[in-house]
This record gives C-alpha cells, sequence and structure tokens, in this order.
C-alpha cells in the first residue's frame, strides 16, 4: 500500500494538466497548483501517507460532511423536512432550483443545503459557540486539538460570497431559515475555512468507516446514510462521473481537498488545489481512481 500511494503521487506530480485554482475565493486565489497529497487512516489505526500530506488547505465543502453529521445529531430526521436528499445535477452555487421547489435545497451538500445545515447546528447559540461545537466534533474525530480555522479565508469569502448571500436571502424569503443571513454567513464561511492537512482529514473521516477501532460519533444508520448522502451528491454535478470511476463516497471541497470513504476498510484524504470543470480537484479524482483500481475496493463489491 506504501508503495501504491507513492506511486500514485508520483504520476499526480508528473501530470502536465493539473487543473484551475478557485479564484472567486481571492485567498485561495494564490494557492501553488503544484501540490499533491495523500493519507489513507485504516480501521485498526494504521495511517500511511505520500506527497504532501502535512500541508494544510483550506477544507471549504468537505466541512458539510461534518456539519451534516453535527445538524442530525441536534434535529434528526426533522432536518429532511428543510433539506432533501437528491444530487441536484447543477453546479454547488446554483440557485436555479430554489425557486422552483419553494426554498428546500435538492441536499446537504450543494451550497443552498448546506447554509440550511449551518442554520441548523447554529440553531439558538451564537456563531462562537456553534462553531466551537463543530470544531469540538472534529478534533474528536480526528483526536487532533491543532485544527483549526482560518481567519483570512473565512473573512475573504465573507466579503466577496455575493452569490452565498443571495442564497441565504432567497431561502430566508421562504421562510427557510431560522437565525438571521448574516449570522448564517459568518458561521458557514468560517465552517468553510477550517484548515486540516490530509493526515488530518483521514483522520478525522475514520467515524464514517464501519469499525470497532474508530470514534463512535455517530450511530450504524446515520454512518450509512451520510456515506450514502457522499455517493449520491459529494460531488454535485460531477457525483455520477466520480461514483462511475471511483466507486466509493466522497466529498470535495473547492480547496482541492476530497475525503472518501472505504466502508470497513479506510478513511481517506487526498488533495490538490487544481479543479476540474465540476470544481472538485483533478487530480484528487485522478488518483483515487487509481487508488480505487489498484486495490480493488469499491462499494459495488
Ligand atoms: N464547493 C465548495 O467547496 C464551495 C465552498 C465555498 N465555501 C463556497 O461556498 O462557495
Amino acid at each position: 500500500m506504501q508503495e501504491l500511494l507513492s506511486e500514485i503521487a508520483k504520476v499526480a506530480e508528473a501530470s502536465p494538466d493539473k487543473g484551475e485554482v478557485a479564484t472567486y475565493i481571492p485567498e485561495l486565489a494564490g494557492v501553488i497548483p503544484d501540490q499533491f497529497g495523500i493519507a489513507v487512516a485504516f480501521e485498526d489505526g494504521r495511517l500511511l501517507t505520500a506527497g504532501d500530506a502535512e500541508v494544510p488547505f483550506s477544507i471549504q465543502s468537505v466541512s458539510k460532511v461534518f456539519a451534516l453529521a453535527l445538524a442530525l445529531g441536534r434535529v434528526g430526521d426533522q432536518l429532511w423536512y428543510r433539506v432533501g436528499r437528491e444530487p441536484s445535477g447543477l453546479s454547488f452555487d446554483s440557485i436555479l432550483l430554489l425557486e422552483r421547489e419553494d426554498g428546500i435545497p435538492r441536499n446537504p451538500f450543494i451550497n443552498a443545503g448546506a447554509l440550511v445545515t449551518t442554520d441548523t447546528y447554529l440553531a439558538g447559540s451564537n456563531p462562537r459557540e456553534a462553531l466551537g461545537e463543530l470544531l469540538g466534533f472534529i478534533r474528536a474525530a480526528a483526536d487532533d486539538d491543532s485544527i483549526h480555522i482560518n481567519e483570512k479565508v473565512a473573512q475573504s469569502e465573507l466579503t466577496t460570497g455575493h452569490r452565498n448571500f443571495s442564497l441565504a436571502h432567497y431561502l430566508a424569503s421562504c421562510g427557510n431559515l431560522r437565525s438571521s443571513v448574516d449570522k448564517v454567513l459568518g458561521t458557514y464561511c468560517h465552517q468553510c475555512g477550517i484548515e486540516m492537512s490530509c493526515r488530518q482529514l483521514a483522520m478525522a473521516g475514520r467515524f464514517l468507516i464501519e469499525s470497532a477501532n474508530t470514534p463512535p460519533l455517530v450511530a450504524a444508520l446515520r454512518r450509512r446514510r451520510i456515506n450514502a448522502m457522499m455517493m449520491t451528491c459529494g460531488h454535485y454535478d460531477g457525483s455520477g462521473d466520480f461514483a462511475f470511476r471511483v466507486g466509493l463516497p466522497g466529498k470535495s471541497g473547492v480547496g482541492g481537498g476530497i475525503l472518501v470513504i472505504a466502508p470497513g476498510r479506510a478513511s481517506i484524504a487526498v488533495w490538490s488545489p487544481g479543479l476540474n470543470r465540476y470544481g472538485n480537484s483533478k487530480l484528487g479524482t485522478e488518483a483515487m481512481e487509481m487508488f480505487a483500481k489498484r486495490t480493488g475496493w469499491s462499494v459495488f463489491g
């Protein structure tokens, strides 16, 4: 396995087309595209890495997995009255379906749905407390208290995130936000600004593997359902393509990170900042395709 990871890192480093770094969040525009890391946290506690696996990156939408777990912990199945469970077939920041579907976003992993999830775990508390709870969840999952929010990235998105503000205002107009738009956006942008390395992210994802050795942060049924959401909606309008190529549940972020779960086996984090046309890591997707092919790991047997 170590040899495979090193080989995957070598192939990624040699790739002539590394994709395009996200520029709509100014703080992310300066990230050097020529970076690649991968980490595998096995259910038995072993951890293997290759490439830039210790370099912290902005997890962005990968945070939506942890936010979903936290929101479900707060309100359980009540969440599904406010957000759906279907892929949208549209880009992560699309507003198109919100009007047609009365302000109920398609799923918790597109931005509109994630704003509802954030509003849910924010509930009556203040953003500082809510973010403290989210960070507490992630730190416990990763067994690492050094995981933190990059304030510069959060502010950078907050001052330029007109699209997300418009989504939040639309949700509010439909009565699907409890806290103010400013509070929800402030919390959401800080959530997306959480920074982790591949090693830390792979560790944090262990609660989604089925194993007696990993942190029991969610019950079995919830773990399965979060994995199902990752499989069907984790890569936006590229979710079908990722399922076809990799065959494992995954969640991407525009920082170039992807968290992938091999149920019963391992939690895998891969990172390379250049994105493909869906806004998912280009080399990260290719690396996971190679990983799945070579290991034979797939939820489809
Ligand atoms: N796909 C993503 O990672 C999007 C997250 C980003 N913070 C946004 O809302 O635009």
